[in-house]
């Protein structure tokens, strides 16, 4: 199978005596060592990563990445995937939470339609990148085929060029819209983790008990049949095959675009479930990506935490949230703002006169 060239490109890390220095200028301001807890936290690992001494969340960009299922058809999501295509306008007359969201924080927001069943031309404000009408149905055969996953990954990566090229984006969130993508989200996690079904699958948009148990039953067939046609769940567990057999056109879109911006130096904030799942698939996939990431959210899809778990490290938010659209991750970025605030603007001890010295 032929990998985009794009992919063998090198990912940098933090350069620790910026971090460092970050820390001993977050001992210096005039608080408690530490008593800003992880708002420090977030301003020393960004200047870390950013290496400089001042940290910076802004100009922050949200790319939106649609695309359908075929396996939406096994009834697996509690919303039709119409619903999908019906977004699309919603997003496109600025209508959805994503839109408000972005729209409040200041940040600009692209849609990207890399694979919806939409006849025709695709929505006003919707950037038309179809690669296939939705993906085939995971559950019989390969949800797409290595070109198909292979330019859907190019076509994230090359959103987050667009990006930089166009506002200098210091700051990346991924959205995506595409009805059954928890499925999705789930199989691409039960293989590269090599888990079953039950604890990774959840209500997703809102199932019931027994739609959960109808969503579980899909995803181990689909698991099951894609080990048995690679001779073993190690062959799954391999990051391409697990991202294009049992993926999704918009969660390969947002791995592609998680490397890419670990690549280039920009720092990822991740939103919940599917984004979890896209983000440990980049990390598979590319090692080195996990640095550039920070969890923006636990998701309240109950497999989310074993993303977390997975990748390693805290969501900022415990929100209750379970959206998608990159809306967990949106919600983080005041705080952000916040932390490089602080970090920048605050007065040291020696600027204020305040004795820095604890009483013994
Ligand atoms: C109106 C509406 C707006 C949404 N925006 C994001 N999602 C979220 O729900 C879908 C995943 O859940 P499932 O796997 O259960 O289908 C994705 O489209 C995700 O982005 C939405 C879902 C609905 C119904
Ligand atoms: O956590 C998410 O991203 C999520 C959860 C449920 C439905 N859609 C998205």
């Amino acid at each position: 199978m032929n990998q985009p060239e794009w992919l063998d490109e090198s990912i940098p890390e933090a350069h620790p005596q910026y971090a460092e220095q970050a820390q001993a200028r977050q001992d210096q301001l005039t608080k408690p060592p530490g008593s800003l807890g992880r708002l420090e936290e977030i301003a020393i690992q960004l200047a870390g990563l950013q290496q400089t001494a001042h940290p910076v969340v802004d100009p922050v960009q949200i790319t939106l990445f649609a695309g359908d299922h075929g396996i939406a058809k096994d009834g697996v999501s509690a919303f039709d995937p119409v619903v999908t295509l019906q977004m699309m306008e919603n997003f496109s007359n600025g209508g959805a939470a994503i839109c408000v969201m972005s729209e409040e924080i200041g940040a600009e927001l692209e849609v990207v339609d890399v694979g919806t069943r939409w006849q025709g031309a695709v929505p006003r404000a919707v950037r038309d990148e179809r690669i296939a009408p939705g993906t085939a149905n995971m559950r019989r055969q390969p949800a797409m085929t290595d070109e198909q996953f292979g330019a859907a990954l190019t076509s994230g990566a090359r959103a987050v060029d667009r990006a930089i090229e166009k506002n200098g984006t210091r700051v990346f969130i991924a959205g995506e819209m595409g009805i059954a993508n928890t499925t999705a989200a789930a199989a691409v996690v039960g293989a590269l983790l090599n888990k079953a079904a039950p604890g990774l699958v959840g209500p997703g948009t809102g199932h019931d008990a027994s739609g959960v148990r109808r969503k579980a039953q899909a995803v181990d067939d689909t698991l099951a049949l894609h080990r048995d046609q690679l001779g073993g769940a190690a062959a799954l567990a391999a990051p391409w095959e697990a991202g294009r057999r049992v993926g999704g056109l918009e969660l390969a879109a947002m791995t592609g675009a998680y490397i890419r911006c670990a690549q280039r130096g920009v720092v990822i904030v991740l939103d919940g479930f599917i984004s979890g799942a896209a983000a440990l698939l980049a990390e598979r996939l590319r090692p080195g990506c996990r640095g550039w990431m920070i969890l923006g959210h636990n998701s309240a899809e109950p497999g989310h935490h074993r993303i977390v778990a997975a990748l390693g490290g805290r969501p900022l938010l415990e929100f209750n949230m379970r959206l998608g659209e990159g809306s967990g991750a949106a919600t983080a970025v005041p705080l952000m703002r916040m932390a490089c605030a602080i970090h920048n603007r605050m007065a040291t001890f020696a600027e204020a006169g305040v004795t820095p010295e604890g009483q013994g």
